[in-house]
């Protein structure tokens, strides 16, 4: 696990571009800003390409999708696979809603996605394999978590993390588990966004981008177990303010301290 590329982020403070849902903007561009990145959101199709351009990595979020935003999102993709910075995809509710995932589809023929982060409900969807997704959660099911991120990894031949109590991260052939976390993510809405874009800044800085994936669910869950840990009650208020005081704060040191990986 390279959580030293924390550093590396928080050096080079890059540029990361988010496609992102109007529920949760505000919370991943201070999140990404207050672990060390450049965010930049932009929802005009005409300037797409130079956003693109000025960017180390993006994130494409379709919480809130518009057919507009999709047209805007084929156009980021296509560019980003030109300029060859990475693409993150983080497929809200695919599980649940048809449209979407139907829209996704279209999206990953038209281009690359580099890394897909997602839900159990989202990823098992694009992977085709049963699940009872609800809503934006991930919902139930009786799959092998293991599996339907490999299952996906293959199929779409990208990276996958499937996040939950245990981040499964595979790049179709490995799997890595990240055990860290708190269920105070859970009563925060934008947990996964934030998370997303958290992936793409490591991204940013990493050219292993499997490797990239691990580091980045490695900090931001460690981290939200950190503050969560320090709070006497559930209070998903103060543990988002906490968070983005935390994901500032936070050393590779207080990471490692608390880390715990295994390689399936
Ligand atoms: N029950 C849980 N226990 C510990 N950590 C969790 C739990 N559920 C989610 N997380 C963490 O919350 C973050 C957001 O993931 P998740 O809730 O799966 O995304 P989404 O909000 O898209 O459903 C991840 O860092 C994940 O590890
Ligand atoms: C509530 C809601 N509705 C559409 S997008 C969205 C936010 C989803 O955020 P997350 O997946 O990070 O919990
Ligand atoms: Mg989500």
């Amino acid at each position: 696990m390279h959580t030293e590329l924390l550093n590396d982020l928080r050096n080079q403070n890059p540029i990361v571009f988010n496609i992102s849902n109007f529920v949760t903007v505000q919370d991943v561009a201070n999140g990404i800003n207050a672990i060390g990145a450049s965010p930049i959101m932009s929802q005009e199709i005409d300037e797409a390409p130079a956003m693109v351009q000025i960017s180390s990595a993006v994130t494409i979020n379709i919480g809130t999708l518009t057919t507009k935003q999709i047209a805007q999102a084929k156009v980021v993709g296509e560019t980003a696979n030109q300029y060859h910075k990475p693409v993150v995809l983080d497929p809200v509710a695919v599980g649940a809603v048809k449209y979407r995932l139907d829209a996704v589809k279209e999206l990953m023929n038209d281009f690359k996605v580099d890394i897909i982060r997602g839900n159990a409900g989202e990823i098992a969807a694009l992977a085709d394999i049963d699940w009872q997704a609800k809503g934006i959660d991930a919902g139930t099911g009786n799959q092998d978590l293991d599996l339907i991120a490999k299952t996906c990894a293959q199929k779409h031949q990208c990276t996958v993390i499937l996040s939950g109590v245990t981040d499964v991260i595979s790049d179709g052939e490995h799997v890595v588990h990240v055990k860290n976390g708190t269920t105070l993510f859970q009563l925060h809405v934008g947990s996964g966004d934030m998370l997303s874009s958290v992936v793409a800044a490591f991204a940013a800085v990493n050219d292993n981008l499997f490797e990239a994936a691990q580091t980045a669910c490695a900090v931001f869950a460690t981290t939200g177990q950190i503050v969560a840990e320090r709070l006497q009650e559930e209070r998903p208020g103060t543990f988002s303010t906490e968070l983005m005081d935390e994901l500032h704060l936070i050393t590779v040191d207080e990471i490692n301290a608390k880390l715990e990986v295994e390689s399936k």
